[in-house]
């Protein structure tokens, strides 16, 4: 069963800690970024690996402190993602995390995880996410190339000028959702 429910967060105005500057922490942090640039996130490790730091350097809203992980570190977070190679530190972390209703990552266990990070296209205003239910990331980054690949930049235009026209609408509820479907029938219509 899938039981995922996707949503679309607005990280730029919420705190996320991450935990672990190696491999995955870069990674997490790297498609974080790549999606929410401004995305707010302190970042906690024992020690940062170089490519960590070059890239939490790119931008002024994440915060690197060296030290080894403690609760304390949750405080005025709402998210967290627990990416250190040591398991029983990662099943603390969810532990505590749990405790005071955070949502939890945790990335080397798909298991003790709220939430996964998928793969994300980005087409302006267009964001697709994807995600395997944590059966193949790979397969996720492949499908995540395959979109960025064929959905075209001019999908911004269209939701542009859909926007524009919806602005235009008077009636009420009902004609604006009649309006809408209208304008848009040819996106779905098969041609023959
Ligand atoms: C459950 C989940 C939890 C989470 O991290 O959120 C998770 C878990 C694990 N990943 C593992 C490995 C790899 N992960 C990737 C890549 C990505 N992983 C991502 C998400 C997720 N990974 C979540 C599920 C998403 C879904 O539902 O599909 C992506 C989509 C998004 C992102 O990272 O932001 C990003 C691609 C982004 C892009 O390119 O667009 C690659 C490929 C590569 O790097 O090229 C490999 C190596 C190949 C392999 O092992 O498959 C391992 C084994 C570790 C080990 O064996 O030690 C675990 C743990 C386990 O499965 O037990
Ligand atoms: N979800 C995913 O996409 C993937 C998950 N994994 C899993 O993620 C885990 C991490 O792997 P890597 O990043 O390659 O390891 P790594 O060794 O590159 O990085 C681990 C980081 O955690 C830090 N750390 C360790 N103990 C700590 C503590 N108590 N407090 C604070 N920081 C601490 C280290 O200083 C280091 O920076 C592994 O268990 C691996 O199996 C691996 C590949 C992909």
């Amino acid at each position: 069963m899938n039981h995922l429910y996707p949503i679309f967060l607005k990280v730029h105005e919420l705190n996320i800690l991450l935990i672990g500057g190696g491999n995955v922490g870069t990674e997490k942090l790297e498609f974080l970024l790549k999606s929410s640039p401004k995305a707010q996130v302190t970042a906690v490790s024992r020690e940062f690996s170089q490519s960590f730091i070059d890239l939490a350097e790119t931008t002024d809203t994440v915060t690197m402190i060296e030290d080894v992980y403690h609760e304390k570190y949750l405080g005025a977070k709402h998210i967290v993602i627990a990416a250190t190679d040591d398991k029983a530190v990662n099943r603390q972390i969810q532990d505590e995390a749990k405790e005071r209703f955070l949502l939890v990552n945790v990335a080397d266990t798909p298991d003790l995880c709220d939430f996964y990070l998928g793969g994300i296209v980005t087409k302006g205003n267009l964001k697709v996410a994807i995600s395997t239910n944590g059966k193949s990331p790979t397969a996720a980054k492949r499908l995540r190339q395959l979109l960025e690949d064929v959905l075209p930049e001019e999908l911004d235009d269209l939701l542009d000028n859909l926007n524009a026209y919806r602005e235009t609408l008077k009636g009420d509820f009902e004609y604006k959702v009649k309006a809408m479907n209208e304008i848009t029938e040819g996106l779905v219509k098969k041609s023959s």
